[in-house]
């Protein structure tokens, strides 16, 4: 059977990722550090993916276990010494850290086979798989540097379903119907069901991070401040609705105007992930889709580059202002990045926070027009 191994056995990794290799004949490997779901997976050896629907539909997901990247680094060593496919779904700021083991497994596979191995990093930030890509490579010697070439393959990917924090006491996943996984590659690669390969990604991911996680951002924030817990409640208010559809026809500007998108499609890409936020099945919290404000508050990340950008470009930024403000409030106490903001917030204030989170200069005229959004809502 075809192997392949996923860092990352969460939400997206068993509810979207490993569910697509499970269904193209692949045995999956789930590499994680959660031992429960680890033990789980290698007792049950299979879970169920349940869409939130109506009629929930269901799929068995076969030929799935685990292994520990902590204490069982040989096991791993050796599936990614058989694997096809390498992918993650981990977060961005983990890659760094499992980058030595992938760089071990794919020194003791090099020298062994020349079997290609294709490396797919699929989180939520523009070129996730270059940044794996670069910290794999300062772990690997020369030698094994110069095997690389024609055997192991990086391609950046979007990723694109929503789903929401599971009961940890299950495997099974409840998932959106809705998914879309687009991969950079020239190449003639091992088919994956619902893998949908194009030559330039740039527009995929840009359109995708600034509409789907843009949109998503504006309403968790929001609701947040409005003591909602989720985003369909939130959404249901029609000033946060209002707000998010002005929010997207900035990021739209510049997309259209970027990639040259054809505007009343574009629209109507706007349109359906609107819908995609009111799924009343899903129960997705703010807490979630907020989680982690100092990586989307980075200045390549879902609301500060459409800002800088649209404003590099002469188009409106105002609504991302107000999303960025919303983010610097965002104080749940769960969150070790927003306790950190705050923290900062405290000592130094905003513009503090938009310069070393952001890069955003204290004197911009985004830097401004945040704090003035920032300034009103506070005290609402
Ligand atoms: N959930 C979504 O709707 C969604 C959709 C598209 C993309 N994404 C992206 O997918 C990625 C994963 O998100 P998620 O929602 O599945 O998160 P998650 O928290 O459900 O899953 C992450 C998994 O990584 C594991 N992990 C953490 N540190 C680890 C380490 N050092 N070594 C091994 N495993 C480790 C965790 O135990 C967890 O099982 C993120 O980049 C996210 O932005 C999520
Ligand atoms: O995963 P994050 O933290 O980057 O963003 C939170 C949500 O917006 C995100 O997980 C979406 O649900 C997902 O990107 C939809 O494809």
């Amino acid at each position: 059977m075809k192997q392949t191994v996923h860092f990352g056995a969460g939400n997206i990794g068993r509810g979207f990722i490993g569910a697509l290799f499970s269904q193209s004949g692949y045995h999956v490997t789930f590499v994680d550090i959660a031992e429960q779901i680890i033990n789980k997976l290698n007792e049950e050896k299979s879970y169920q993916v349940k869409l939130a629907m109506e009629d929930e539909e269901t799929m068995t997901i076969e030929n799935v276990s685990g292994l520990n990247n902590i204490n069982q680094e040989d096991e791993v060593v050796t599936a990614i010494q058989n694997a096809t496919y390498l992918t993650t779904a981990i977060g961005p700021n983990i890659l760094p850290r499992i980058a030595p083991l992938i760089a071990r497994g794919i020194s003791e596979r090099l020298a062994g086979t020349s079997e290609k191995l294709y490396v797919i990093a699929c989180e939520n930030q523009i070129g996730a798989t270059d940044i794996l890509k670069k910290h794999v490579v300062e772990n690997l010697d020369e030698e094994t540097k110069g095997k690389l070439e024609g055997r192991v393959y990086f391609f950046n990917s979007a990723v694109d379903r929503i789903v929401p924090i599971q009961d940890q006491d299950s495997l099974d996943v409840l998932v959106e119907p809705y998914y879309e996984w687009v991969v950079e590659t020239k190449d003639d690669i091992p088919p994956v069901t619902g893998m949908k390969m194009v030559e330039d990604l740039a527009p995929f991911i840009e359109r995708k991070l600034f509409t789907v996680n843009t949109g998503h951002a504006v309403i968790a924030y929001l609701g947040y401040l409005e003591g909602k817990s989720t985003i369909d409640q939130t959404l249901a208010d029609e000033e946060v609705a209002n707000q998010v559809r002005e929010t997207l026809k900035e990021t739209g500007a510049y997309l259209v105007k970027e990639y040259g998108l054809d505007k009343e499609e574009h629209l109507t890409y706007i349109n359906k992930n609107i819908e995609r936020f009111k799924n009343p099945y899903l129960n997705d919290s703010v807490t979630r889709v907020g989680r982690a404000p100092i990586r989307k508050l980075g200045p390549e990340d879902r609301l500060v580059r459409p800002a800088t950008q649209a404003q590099r470009a002469g188009l409106s930024y105002t609504n991302l202002a107000k999303a960025i403000a919303a983010a610097l409030l965002f104080d749940d106490p769960e969150d070790e990045q927003a306790m950190e903001i705050q923290e900062m917030i405290q000592g130094n204030g905003p513009a503090y926070v938009l310069k070393n989170v952001s890069e955003l200069d204290e004197d911009s005229e985004i830097t401004k027009e945040v704090i003035r959004h920032y300034e009103t809502l506070k005290i609402k």
